[in-house]
């Protein structure tokens, strides 16, 4: 891991959140299914309790008014919560968000900062719902920690000032608060070990992504060294090579017709000893392009060796190879490399064979297209020869 990810990866020793916002994100988003999940599941638990306690109300209060506020604090608050646990299966990002959660939770307050008022004598139940709630919020609540100190702040607040109001004296409402405080740091502290926690093992999983990442390119890059002409980007003799055998599999299976060509650049030597070793190489490359354009996709172009290339040309007959040879003889000729102010012209002999059944060695048919690129450098160069089938 290096310093930058480091830094990337510090989590915010009060909060549980990663310090960098686009890591917190990134790992929000990671977590946005399950957190969807246990979150509608949290919501959905949390109104049937707000009903079930609905009997015990009727059993204080009867059918008074005080009863009828307080079902109807407890529907709207059910239904409030039924509704999170609806949109967050359609707004999967508010459940991360954090916000909508903690709205819906602190709209639910006013049902416990009416309760003593309605049941006096519940003081003591009371306090112990509060307790158990403040406890659950921090454990059962999938939501930011900060946004969850927020509901716990506004609650013992709440709580606490009701008490106050009701007329205790101050060594009741520092204890009320006190026995409120305790909960809230222990689910403060639970809930802080488990977010870091868990942004701990999303480290840990995106250094073994990094890793196998890194791990990919190399393997990528070795592979590509392993085949390919470092000077050119073609074929090198491993993968044309490969690419021929699999070509003549197919042909002698189906009869597919194959041509094998070679190209020998015309007196390269004078290049290199007019232009320097520098730009030879890079004539090399220009060439590889030139010579690539007229080229299918499933044809085959790679370098033969110095200033010499080989193509394989799948599911062509002796005709149309000529004719591809013959439009790259022409390309070669007319296009006049500017290469460091300097203008050059490079031709060069080209040979061809038609790929039979008799034909099971590479090195055989090389030597037959050989023989016939030797005579097209005999009859005067920048030719297309044609040898025929063994
Ligand atoms: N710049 C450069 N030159 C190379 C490379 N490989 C081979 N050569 C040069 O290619 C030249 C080949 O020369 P020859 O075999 O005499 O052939 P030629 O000059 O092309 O003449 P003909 O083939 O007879 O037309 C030599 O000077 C080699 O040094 C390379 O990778 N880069």
């Amino acid at each position: 891991m290096n310093g930058q990810s480091d830094n990337n990866y510090q989590i915010s020793a009060w909060r549980a959140e990663f310090i960098d916002p686009a890591m917190e994100q990134a790992y929000l988003k990671s977590v946005e299914p399950h957190t969807v999940r246990f979150l509608r599941i949290a919501l959905c638990i949390w109104a049937a309790l707000l009903m079930l306690f609905l009997p015990l109300d009727w059993l204080a209060l009867g059918s008074s008014s005080g009863f009828a506020i307080l079902s109807g604090l407890r529907l709207a608050h059910a239904l409030m919560l039924l509704w999170l646990a609806y949109i967050v299966g359609k707004k999967s990002h508010w459940a991360t968000w954090g916000w909508p959660t903690t709205w819906v939770a602190i709209a639910g307050y006013p049902l416990y900062f009416i309760y003593p008022f309605l049941i006096p004598d519940a003081g003591t139940f009371g306090l112990a719902v509060m307790l158990i709630m403040l406890l659950s919020i921090y454990v059962f609540l999938p939501n930011r920690l900060p946004l969850n100190n927020l509901i716990a702040a506004v609650g013992i607040t709440g709580i606490v000032t009701v008490i106050a109001i009701q007329g205790a004296d101050l060594a009741a409402v520092v204890l009320a608060m006190l026995v409120l405080l305790w909960p809230a740091l222990l689910g403060y502290a639970a809930a802080l070990r488990i977010n870091t926690g868990n942004r701990r093992a999303f480290i840990t999983l995106k250094e073994l992504e990094e890793e196998i990442e890194r791990r990919k390119t190399l393997e990528s890059e070795l592979k590509q060294q392993a085949l390919t002409d470092p000077l050119t980007g073609l074929s090198n003799r491993r993968q044309y090579e490969m690419l021929f055998r699999r070509e003549l599999d197919r042909h002698l299976r189906h009869g597919n017709p194959l041509v094998l060509g070679l190209i020998d650049l015309d007196h390269f030597k004078d290049i290199n000893d007019q232009y320097g070793h520098d730009v030879g190489d890079q004539v090399l490359c220009h060439v590889a392009e030139l010579l690539q354009a007229p080229l299918r996709q499933s044809d085959i172009l790679g370098r033969f060796g110095g200033e010499e290339f080989i193509f394989i040309l799948p599911d062509s007959d002796l005709d149309q190879a000529r004719l591809v040879a013959e439009r790259m003889r022409q390309s070669l000729e007319t296009t006049r490399l500017v290469l460091e102010g300097k203008s050059i012209r490079v031709t060069a002999t080209f040979a061809v064979t038609q790929v039979c059944a008799t034909d099971t060695e590479l090195n055989n048919i090389i030597r037959r297209v050989d023989s016939a690129l030797y005579q097209g450098k005999h009859q005067g160069r920048n030719c297309v020869m044609c040898a025929a089938a063994a």
